[in-house]
């Protein structure tokens, strides 16, 4: 595979979608012992603590970042599934945050959402036909049953299955060519925004890409416009324009695809380029940080990285950085490259290597 094409010029530069001070905080019950030592009946998961994104009119972002830094909580607030605790989400210019979840409202038809397993989405006793005309029912965008079934037709042809499989049940078809009716099932509404939450993990690796293909060539077909999440970065070096890179709720850097993979700034995002299969021991060696993802009920003072970074100081420890503007589209949240110490060598020369091994 190689990177992602130019995409095709939009006449508006707008963003489609802007995010700003996006926050998901869950209140959850302590544990006893923890009742009885710290006092107090709940503590508090900031699944997402501040988050700022905007992206582009038919182009692709991709979060990425380890399992529990709050990707699908993203995700799921931009669908409207979930309620934010704080900040917008902004869809087309309008504020979108405190719409009623899971209502059909105007600009919800305009955004779908693709899930990681295509057979806990589709209904099992349904027939195809039915679920991908079931938005279309919901909406209203059919005049007729003989419409809806000419459209559902062409559907199923456009995402490379056959108007026959319409009649057949979801348990008939292989993990793609369901993954496949979940995608025609998502732009059966015509949407402009598809939210795709780890599309093609579920998936043996041929298919990942043949599945890949489809969403890239619907892309620049029908000026479709991104959010992707996944923990395989071939596919999201693949699939993207842009990449945010989460940490902890946090984004930690925010930068155009290839920026990101050449000349890492974070030492998190370097710590993600190095779990790239095939680096050979001598760049693994190289690693700035290490370590576990800490627990989100108690994150890190300042800096939720510090611990795991070589570079960490006590500015570090005591005070959280923001999303600084470094240049050429990146944007990074850390002390030491705001303040110029941070660079090291050996890691930033593995960069090219890293592109080189991210195609897959
Ligand atoms: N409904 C909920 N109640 C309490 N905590 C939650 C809830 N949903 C998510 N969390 C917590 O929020 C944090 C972020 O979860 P989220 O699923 O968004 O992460 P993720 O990056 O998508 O992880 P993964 O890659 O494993 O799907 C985690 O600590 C998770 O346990």
């Amino acid at each position: 595979m190689n990177a992602a094409p130019a995409r095709m010029k939009v006449a508006d530069d707008r963003p489609l979608l802007s995010v700003n001070g996006l926050k998901k905080h869950f209140a959850m019950s302590k544990p006893l012992l923890n009742r009885l030592i710290e006092g107090g009946e709940t503590q508090t998961v900031k699944a997402v603590d501040g988050l700022d994104l905007e992206i582009p009119r038919g182009q692709t972002l991709s979060l990425v970042g380890e399992s529990g830094c709050g990707k699908s909580t993203v995700a799921r607030l931009i669908m409207g599934l979930s309620t934010p605790s704080a900040g917008s989400i902004r869809f087309d210019g309008a504020d979108i945050s405190q719409a009623p979840a899971g209502q059909p409202a105007a600009v919800r038809r305009r955004m779908q959402m693709i899930f990681q397993d295509p057979y806990a989405s589709l209904n099992p006793r349904w027939r195809v036909r039915d679920i991908i005309a079931e938005p279309l029912r919901t909406y209203g965008l059919s005049a007729s049953r003989e419409e809806e079934r000419r459209e559902v037709d062409r559907l199923l042809e456009f995402v490379g299955l056959n108007s026959k499989d319409g009649d057949k049940f979801p348990h008939e078809f292989s993990g793609g060519q369901r993954q496949r009716i979940s995608i025609a099932r998502a732009i059966s509404t015509k949407p402009e925004f598809l939210v795709c939450d780890e599309p093609t993990s579920a998936l043996d690796v041929s298919v990942q890409a043949q599945i890949l293909n489809l969403m890239r060539d619907m892309q620049r077909e029908l000026g479709l416009t991104y959010l992707f999440i996944s923990h395989d970065l071939a596919v999201v070096n693949f699939m993207s324009d842009w990449i945010g890179v989460m940490y902890l709720g946090r984004l930690v850097e925010v930068s155009p695809a290839a920026q990101l993979f050449n000349n890492p700034q974070h030492p998190y995002t370097r710590l993600l380029l190095d779990t790239i299969p095939d680096l050979g021991m001598s760049k693994r060696d190289r690693v700035p940080a290490s370590g576990e993802v800490p627990n989100p009920i108690n994150p890190p003072s300042g800096c939720h990285f510090h611990p795991r970074c070589a570079l960490a100081n006590d500015r570090c420890r005591r005070e959280t950085p923001n999303l600084r503007v470094h240049g050429n589209g990146v944007r990074v949240s850390c002390h030491a490259v705001e303040e110029g110490r941070g660079d090291l060598p050996a890691v930033a020369s593995a960069g090219n290597d890293h592109a080189a091994q991210a195609v897959i």
